[in-house]
């Protein structure tokens, strides 16, 4: 064993240092620690241990080997991982796990039926080992920290089953139905003392990463305002999850939480920049006003003091939205919003279906620049700025052009950063940018290295928050508008 061991970390370590990509590990080696393992057990524990352990493993794991696919940028470690929720983004995600180099646990199915086979079934084609229902998952001293994958419906309490065994979660957008459960989750969270991050994986992609770059230099000035549409003809099943109130469906809940949640983190940056967020006579009152109190405490404020509500949108944020509900359901759901959401003096305009196709596009609009992502802006691989002169240097410098056909233009930038394609030996995939999950599993990875790490910095707490309340204000609208008709 030993032997293979090193062989093993041999080709590793030569690949590595002839900076190949891609490598294969072979497997026995989990095969043979397995083994060893069970041995233990039935030595420690007797014969019964032995059989459970048996039980816990797969008795015929395939043979095909680890595929290796390393994105750039992506150091995924040893942290062990679990899943809840075996459906299919799970999947990908745990495609995206292993092809990094990351470690995948265990893993549990505990809503539809046969979640023992299937998490068999699952677990075998991972390696890892699986339980039929999350509170065995949750009781797995191995794990360090779980995605919860399920529908939306079953976030809160399948993510609060493991926050209240000490373990970290990573749990799918949107946070909770509702900013209430939003609320209730974080707060359950910093109570236990670990972290408790949404999966806005958006937000680790380098290419986003760039885009918040730019906008914080300065390089456009003030952002006033931003723009986004995502979304898609959903298949027409009232039973899957995009159109089932059971389950959380809508639009808004879908994609609309991407583009408000982006739109926040814009909207704060503002607000970051010292002395210089006031110089647009045109801003809003309250926007001067609400850069001295800071968005982030405001928000924020609840998961501090647990006797304090959800933070106010009054004098703050405002929404207008229309759209449309499916009225097939008793409770319908938005199955197209069209909503302008102003946050401290910062504007957004927002499209979101899951009845037509959409561009997937997400513009910021500054006083003396732009920025675009490239489709799809919830997994962009490129984005490009352009830089315009400003007006305001140019007056008084007595230079500036009138403009006719837009203002002077003196910069474009430009970055891309391209996502490897899964690894032909796991396909079908679902989500072609996959491999992406690997920036945020790398986030989530670093966090738990590092000492009372409760937020991915990426991520804050307060803009889920912030998010799902404006999402719930949208939904709102949406529902009163149609009322109305
Ligand atoms: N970040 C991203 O890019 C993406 C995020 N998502 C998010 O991931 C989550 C899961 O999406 P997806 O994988 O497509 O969902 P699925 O429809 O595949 O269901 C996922 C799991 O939800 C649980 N579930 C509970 N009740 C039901 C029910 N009545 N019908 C179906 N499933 C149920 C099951 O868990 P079990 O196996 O334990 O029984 C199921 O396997 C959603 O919150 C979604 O918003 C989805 C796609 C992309
Ligand atoms: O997060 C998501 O991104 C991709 C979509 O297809 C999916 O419905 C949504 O949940």
């Amino acid at each position: 064993m030993l032997q293979i061991r090193k062989m093993v970390s041999e080709v590793k370590e030569e690949e590595e240092e002839a900076g190949e990509k891609v490598w294969i590990v072979a497997e026995e080696r989990n095969d043979l620690r397995r083994w060893a393992k069970i041995g233990r057990a039935a030595l420690a524990a007797g014969v019964l241990g032995a059989l459970l352990s048996w039980a816990l493993v797969c008795t015929s794991p395939t043979r095909k080997g680890t595929v290796v696919v390393k994105t750039p940028g992506i150091n995924l470690g040893r942290k062990r991982w679990g899943i809840a929720g075996l459906g299919r983004i799970a999947y990908d995600f745990a495609v995206s796990l292993k092809a990094n180099g990351g470690h995948l646990e265990a893993v549990a199915a505990g809503s539809l039926p046969n979640p023992g086979s299937r998490a068999s079934d699952f677990g075998c084609r991972f390696g890892a080992r699986h339980y039929g229902t999350y509170e065995a998952l949750a009781a797995d001293p191995k794990v360090d920290v779980v995605y919860v994958a399920t529908t939306n419906q079953l976030h809160m309490d399948v993510a609060l089953v493991f926050v209240r065994a000490g373990k970290a979660v990573l749990v799918e957008k949107p946070t909770g139905l509702d900013a209430p459960q939003a609320l209730a989750m974080l707060r359950e969270a910093r109570a236990h003392g670990v972290l408790l991050a949404t999966n806005f994986w958006n937000m680790l992609f380098p290419v986003t990463r760039w885009a918040i770059d730019v906008v914080k230099s300065n390089k456009l000035g003030e952002v006033l305002a931003a723009r986004g549409d995502m979304g898609f003809e959903a298949v027409d099943n009232l039973h899957d999850r995009f159109l089932s109130p059971e389950l959380g469906g809508g639009a808004m809940l879908d994609m609309g939480c991407y583009i408000v949640h982006l739109f926040v983190q814009l909207a704060a940056i503002n607000f970051e920049r010292k002395g210089d967020v006031a110089r647009l006579p045109t801003r809003p009152r309250e926007a001067y006003e609400f850069s001295r109190a800071k968005l982030r405490d405001h928000f924020e404020a609840p998961l501090r003091n647990a006797s304090r509500p959800l933070a106010s949108l009054d004098g703050l944020a405002r929404v207008r939205a229309t759209g449309h509900l499916d009225r097939r359901n008793d409770d319908p759901v938005d199955v197209e919003a069209s909503a302008a959401v102003e946050l401290a003096g910062t504007r957004l305009l927002l499209g979101t279906s899951l009845q037509r196709a959409s561009p997937f596009t997400f513009d910021v609009l500054a006083a003396h620049g732009t920025l675009s992502l490239d489709s799809p802006a919830n997994c962009p691989t490129s984005a490009s700025a352009a830089v315009y002169r400003d007006a305001n240097d140019a007056r008084n410098n007595n230079t500036a052009p009138t403009p006719c056909c837009g203002q002077p233009r003196l910069a474009d930038l430009r970055f891309a950063s391209p996502i490897p394609s899964y690894p032909e030996s796991l396909k079908p995939e679902r989500y072609p940018r996959g491999m992406g999950f690997g920036y945020v599993q790398t986030a989530v990875e670093a966090c738990l290295s590092t000492p009372n790490c409760l937020e991915l910095p990426e991520i804050p707490a307060w803009t889920q928050l912030a998010t799902q309340q404006i999402v719930d204000a949208i939904i709102r609208e949406i529902h009163q508008t149609n009322d109305a008709f």
